[in-house]
């Protein structure tokens, strides 16, 4: 930790070096720059095709020709990533989540169909079989216990199935435990030694999670709550040892969610393990922003601005973010 020495007053005014534009930018610590965004994006399925989601002023679930285009646009703009989230058919969510390794699925399709045309930009996906439960849950449900082992074997093969595709990074979102270990040794025996994976490890059971809930369709399918696997808001050791425990299992990179009300769990994690650290600012976080912003009541864009250099200043190495491709935008001037 650096020990700062500073001179009494007069000899040190802090006030020196905000004088000017030019000496607050000499002395700023922290940049956001493009290369720190990964954007989500939500999957339909149909053709040239967008729907508004109504809680997230702004997104939209576009068919796999649009997400394409998104695609492009993101890589055009330089960001490096984009995840995909899909809104899967009722019809075809069921008790034991087949659809969820089906190859071709809605989100492997839109994958496929992204590195055809886009070859350099990553694929993020997410591991987690909520949206293919008929009960909304990341795991399979067996008489109301969401049970933890046969869940892991469901997300093992649903994680091959996004690697076949051409998933560059795969984002376990579910918290079951020992899915981590399960997917690395099982990509390592189907030749995907290079799919990296990006854990959420201290995900927070969070009702910051509501707004997309309703853009993949689970908000009304959801039985119950998380709190069976995803962690307390009230717990911060505890992240530590999720952190900790996902990269001796074979982790690349870690997350942490919700972004701006868990930044003091972002710098621990990257106090102590100083791996690739990632937040995800989540829906609820862009709601708030963007509906504040509509009524006039913050400035939408220096609050979008302010809120993603919170994450840099916190450790993170980048931040999932709805608005990636604007700020992207903003920063290219
Ligand atoms: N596995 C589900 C998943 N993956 C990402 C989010 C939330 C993202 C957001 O709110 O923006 C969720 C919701 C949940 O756990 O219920």
């Amino acid at each position: 930790m650096p020990n700062p020495i500073t001179a009494p007053f007069p000899a040190t005014r802090m006030r020196r070096l905000k004088r000017s534009a030019a000496l607050r930018g000499l002395a700023q610590e922290n940049v956001l720059t493009v290369q720190d965004l990964i954007w989500p994006v939500f999957v339909m399925d149909g053709e040239d095709a967008q729907t508004p989601v109504p809680s997230m002023p702004g997104v939209a679930r576009l068919t796999v020709d649009h997400v394409v285009e998104a695609a492009r646009e993101a890589h055009d703009l330089g960001i490096p990533a984009i995840c995909l989230f899909p809104y899967t058919d009722p019809k075809l969510k069921t008790q034991g989540c087949e659809e969820a390794w089906s190859r071709d699925n809605l989100s492997n399709r839109a994958t496929r169909a992204i590195k055809a045309a886009v070859p350099d930009i990553a694929v993020m996906t997410d591991v987690a079989l909520d949206p293919y439960n008929i009960n909304g849950h990341d795991g399979i449900v067996r008489d109301g216990v969401i049970v933890n082992d046969e869940s892991v074997e469901a997300l093992v093969k649903m994680a091959l199935a996004q690697a076949e595709a051409g998933a560059d990074i795969l984002g376990p979102s579910d918290m079951m435990d020992g899915r981590i270990g399960a997917m690395r040794t099982a990509l390592e025996a189907a030749g995907h030694q290079d799919v990296a994976i990006l854990s959420y490890a201290a995900k927070y059971a969070s009702a910051f999670y509501g707004p997309f809930r309703d853009a993949v369709g689970a908000s009304g399918a959801l039985v119950g709550d998380k709190k069976t696997y995803q962690m307390n808001p009230a717990n911060s050791d505890e992240a530590l040892r999720l952190v900790g425990r996902d990269l001796a299992e074979g982790a690349d990179m870690v997350m942490v969610k919700p972004g701006l009300p868990y930044l003091d769990i972002c710098r621990r994690v990257k106090d102590q393990f100083g791996a690739p650290t990632y937040a995800y600012q989540v829906s609820g976080e862009y709601a708030m922003i963007m509906g504040a912003g509509a009524q006039g009541w913050i400035n939408e864009e220096q609050v979008m601005m302010e809120s993603l250099i919170a994450f840099k200043r916190a450790g993170c190495d980048g931040i999932l973010t709805y608005f990636a491709p604007r700020v992207a935008r903003l920063l290219r001037g």
